[in-house]
């Protein structure tokens, strides 16, 4: 049977064989589609020096981290989780970035020990800290927060100085002073991530302006410039991150500095890759609204309740004999925010008809919780050919 790749229909096809198969509520990630997300990366930065680490936070499903690899990304890492994750699914420790703004000693003491690529300091305190530590060489670089305003949603912004991460230039400037007198910790470069789900080109291009007058003021003699991730994709509202504009305005930026970029991308790569397959269970009417009651939620895909944020509902039912009614949709959970989309106008489903959540591949089962001991998603993996349960 060929299928076409990227088709709703065939899309709509899988997903339902998939919950045949394997039931409901689950994950399903298609491979072919992210790799199309990767050469979308490399096409957009053609000719600039870089290296792509995959951001683990957004997803960190085995079959997926073990592909990332053999495809010669690096990784990025968050916690002491996230890093036995990777040094688990096969990277070496030099493919490896750390981030975070609590990392703990006996961390640090580990990331020292293997000689990862680079602990990326989010303070002047954590640079003390390494420093007691530090016996053997150990690269880091300094994260800037440039106090730029990347004009996404307020929850998944980084890079204003009321943002708890990263430290301001004035900081940078006395930590580089300081690691220059350190025999051990080697500063190779800065890092910069403004911001999630960022759909304008500005954000970026004023941040790398500043990181450039501050390198130029500093007179510094960086080999790295991390600029972390950010990249918006669509959510069905039509807003993303231009790629054509990316590469007329940003690149050329990039390639400016002539050192070696590195990118922190996560939700890019694995958003639009993934889908929550759920069966509705119940349409219940009221005297004023009509829920959807399916069996997913909050617990396995909690950007809704977090964030307001608003994922498409795909009905993989036949829609033609269907009323449009406005409903709510929501989740087994017991919490009013158990809403996943609120008001929203769909063919009526009836029992027993399956949807699809889109754009759920990236903080998706990553954030999904225990709560109300809701079993977890199982997560299904779409190789373009065939669907396999991933461990
Ligand atoms: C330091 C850092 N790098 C990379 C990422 C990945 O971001 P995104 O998934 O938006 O590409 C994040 C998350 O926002 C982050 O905090
Ligand atoms: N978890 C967030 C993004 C935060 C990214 C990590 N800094 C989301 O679902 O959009």
């Amino acid at each position: 049977m060929h299928l076409r790749l990227r088709g709703e229909k065939v899309e709509k096809e899988v997903l339902k064989q998939a919950a045949e198969k394997f039931g409901t509520p689950i994950y399903v990630y298609s491979l072919p589609k992210i790799l199309s997300q990767i050469e979308l990366v490399k096409s957009t930065l053609e000719g600039v020096n870089y290296s792509l680490a995959f951001a683990m936070k957004a997803n960190f499903n085995q079959d997926l981290l073990k592909l990332f690899h053999s495809l010669g990304l690096m990784i990025d890492c968050v916690s002491i989780g996230e890093y036995l994750r990777a040094r688990k699914v096969g990277f070496s420790p030099s493919k490896i970035i750390v981030n975070g703004n609590c990392k703990k000693r006996e961390e640090l003491k580990l990331y020292v020990d293997e000689g990862i690529f680079s602990i990326n300091l989010d303070s002047y305190e954590e640079l003390i800290r390494l420093e007691a530590l530090a016996n053997k060489p150990v690269n880091v670089c300094i994260r800037v927060n440039p106090d730029v305003d990347a004009k996404t949603d307020p929850h998944i912004a980084t890079g204003l100085k009321e943002h708890q991460f990263g430290v301001d230039y004035d900081t940078a400037a006395r930590m580089i002073e300081r690691i220059s007198k350190n025999g051990n910790i080697k500063l190779i470069g800065l890092h910069c991530h403004i911001g999630s789900q960022i759909v304008e080109v500005e954000p970026y291009e004023e941040a790398l302006n500043s990181l450039k007058d501050f390198v130029r003021q500093m007179n510094l003699n960086i080999q790295v410039l991390n600029i972390g991730g950010g990249w918006g994709i669509d959510y069905g509202d039509g807003k993303s991150l231009n790629l054509k504009d990316y590469k007329k305005r940003i690149v050329p930026l990039l390639k400016d500095f002539n050192v070696k970029i590195v990118l922190e991308l996560g939700r890019f790569i694995v958003g639009p890759a993934g889908y929550l397959v759920a069966r509705v269970e119940y349409v219940k009417k009221t005297n004023s609204k009509i829920f959807v009651i399916v069996d997913t939620g909050m617990t396995h895909l909690i950007r809704p309740a977090l964030y307001g944020a608003k994922h498409r509902i795909i009905p993989l039912y036949d829609t033609l004999d269907r009323e449009e009614t406005v409903a709510d949709v929501v989740g087994p959970a017991c919490e009013s925010s158990d809403v996943i989309r609120k008001t929203i106008t769909l063919p009526l489903p009836r029992e027993g008809d399956l949807i699809a959540i889109g754009e759920t591949g990236a903080y998706g089962y990553a954030m999904a919780s225990d709560y109300n001991l809701i079993p977890k998603p199982l997560e299904i993996i779409w190789d373009g050919k065939m669907l396999f349960r991933s461990s």
